[in-house]
């Protein structure tokens, strides 16, 4: 019963403890999960505004293209000043940054060169292209007779800018043709019979992203690569270099910018840097407060459950401890110390006791007063250790020549009392004492020495020496006395 009872004690804290863990779990994983949800929701954010941005940017370049060629359309005679002042104004608080060089390109006939005739602005960096006949370029030439064939813009692979070294940045060209204002030019065939040129955008691929992020991209590692297909040696750009090395991303993704017969290929990953931007902070608050929260609920489940029984325990260990104190105190003011035999005050209850049943019974009962002969001699030969331990033995000897119904008590030094509360006559106590005496006649070995004592006795009988305990005391240690007068060592009975 009590095992049970235990093993409910234990089992419902536990199953609170576990119930609370389990709502601390859901909470956690809830929480795991919608921070997840954040940070995915982030990472598409990120990917959309990249791939968004650098569409709008290259719409924004085709906007001028086609504004050029608005320029071109509405004079047969464009200057050199005419385009550089018409791309300044195009500049003018519009957003092409990025944007190495904007230039004219004049077709001149089949078989003929193509020479770049306007480049703007005419900085330092982009006049050593014009005069270069970008025929020459593969690259560019198919780009050009896309263009041209098309009506619409036409965009290269991976080249270096003219004037660029050979090793210098990814960049790419952006063409769109011009045709003779008064020629038709609704198919590839009229197209090409109505071609004056081409205007063109040159841009490198880095200055286009630093035009679009600044100095470093958030969070998120863009890699962008000219075709459909991912490959090093079409690698246009990377934000991150050495990506690679870092720890497997949460989320990544491919992306695809298309163009006229053309694509980009994005390679979007996060970065530590994103995944730390989302603290885990909250979810680990709730896992170590959750855990500690669900041991404590536990433990005070476990408090309160047993907090009856243990009450209960200890209340009934403190009853005991005061029980076991009340006897100790008991025992000590009825005691001897050194003995452990009735004190003074046992004995007279004792004796008053036995002589009021003697009384009813009209029986006998024998008082004796035992009193050690030249005790002093004793301590002061040995020493008061070994006097003390004399005095216990000789108790002894003395209280195995008792019945259990007798009582011995130690009433002085040397000074011992014997109740025989039922006796028959005199010849009864007589020989008890000389039991007493006999015991007390053989020799005490302590510490190694060998002491011989004696003792006088007084002998007093109920009711003849004494009606009540007072009168009987006094007679039997009176005959004590008697007994230390002649000589010791002997056996008086009261008068
Ligand atoms: N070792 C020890 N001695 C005690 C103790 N109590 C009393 N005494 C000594 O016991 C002696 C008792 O002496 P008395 O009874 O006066 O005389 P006595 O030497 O026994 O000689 P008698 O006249 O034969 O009784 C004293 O010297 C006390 O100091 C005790 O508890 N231990």
């Amino acid at each position: 019963m009590k095992t049970l009872g235990q093993l409910r004690d234990l089992l419902l804290p536990i199953a609170v403890g576990l119930f609370t863990l389990t709502v601390v779990g859901w909470l956690w994983w809830h929480e795991r999960q919608s921070l997840d949800a954040n940070l995915r929701a982030d990472f598409d954010f990120s990917v959309r505004l990249a791939s968004t941005r650098i569409e709008q940017r290259v719409a924004n370049y085709e906007q001028m293209l086609r504004a050029a060629r608005g320029l071109f359309d509405a004079s047969d005679h464009v200057s050199r000043d005419n385009f550089s002042a018409f791309v300044d104004s195009l500049t003018q608080g519009a957003e092409f940054s990025g944007l190495q060089a904007f230039m004219y390109t004049r077709w001149q006939g089949e078989g003929k060169a193509a020479p770049i005739l306007y480049v703007a602005p005419d900085s330092a960096d982009n006049l050593p292209a014009l005069g270069y006949n970008l025929l020459d370029n593969p690259a560019r030439r198919s780009a050009m007779l896309l263009a041209r064939d098309s009506g619409e813009i036409a965009i290269t692979p991976r080249v270096k800018l003219l004037t660029d070294q050979p090793d210098g940045p990814a960049a790419v060209v952006i063409y769109l043709a011009v045709y003779d204002r008064n020629l038709p030019v609704d198919s590839p065939a009229a197209r090409q019979a109505a071609l004056r040129g081409w205007v063109h955008t040159a841009f490198r691929i880095r200055d286009l992203m630093a035009s679009l992020y600044g100095e470093g991209i958030p969070g998120v590692a863009i890699r962008i690569h000219d075709g459909a297909v991912a490959t090093p040696d079409n690698l246009l750009f990377e934000s991150h270099p050495g990506a690679d090395q870092l720890p497997p991303p949460r989320f990544s993704t491919t992306e695809y910018i298309s163009f006229p017969q053309h694509s980009w290929t994005l390679q979007i990953r996060t970065t530590p840097t994103f995944e730390e931007r989302h603290s885990r902070r909250s979810e680990h608050i709730i896992a170590v407060a959750g855990g500690c929260g669900s041991v404590l609920l536990g433990l005070f489940t476990w408090l309160l459950v047993t907090g009856r029984a243990r009450a209960h325990a200890r209340a009934q260990a403190m009853t005991r401890e005061l029980r076991e104190s009340e006897e100790r105190m008991r025992h000590m003011a009825q005691h001897d110390p050194l003995t452990q035999l009735p004190n003074r005050a046992l004995f007279s209850d004792r004796l008053r006791a036995a002589l009021a049943r003697a009384r009813r019974d009209r029986g006998s009962a024998g008082l004796m007063f035992v009193d050690l002969d030249h005790f002093k001699g004793v301590n002061d030969a040995c020493g008061h250790a070994v006097g003390d331990k004399l005095l216990v033995a000789a108790s002894a000897r003395m209280r195995d020549c008792l019945r259990e119904s007798d009582t011995l008590a130690r009433i002085g030094g040397d000074e011992f009392v014997v109740l025989l509360p039922r006796i028959d006559d005199r010849t009864d106590a007589e020989l008890v004492a000389g039991r007493i005496r006999a015991a007390l006649a053989q020799p005490f070995a302590i510490d190694g020495r060998e002491l011989s004592i004696s003792a006088s006795i007084g002998i007093g009988i109920f009711p003849e020496h004494g009606a009540d305990d007072v009168s009987l005391m006094k007679s039997a240690d009176d005959a004590m006395y008697r007994a230390k007068d002649i000589g010791r060592d002997q056996l008086v009975f009261a008068d």
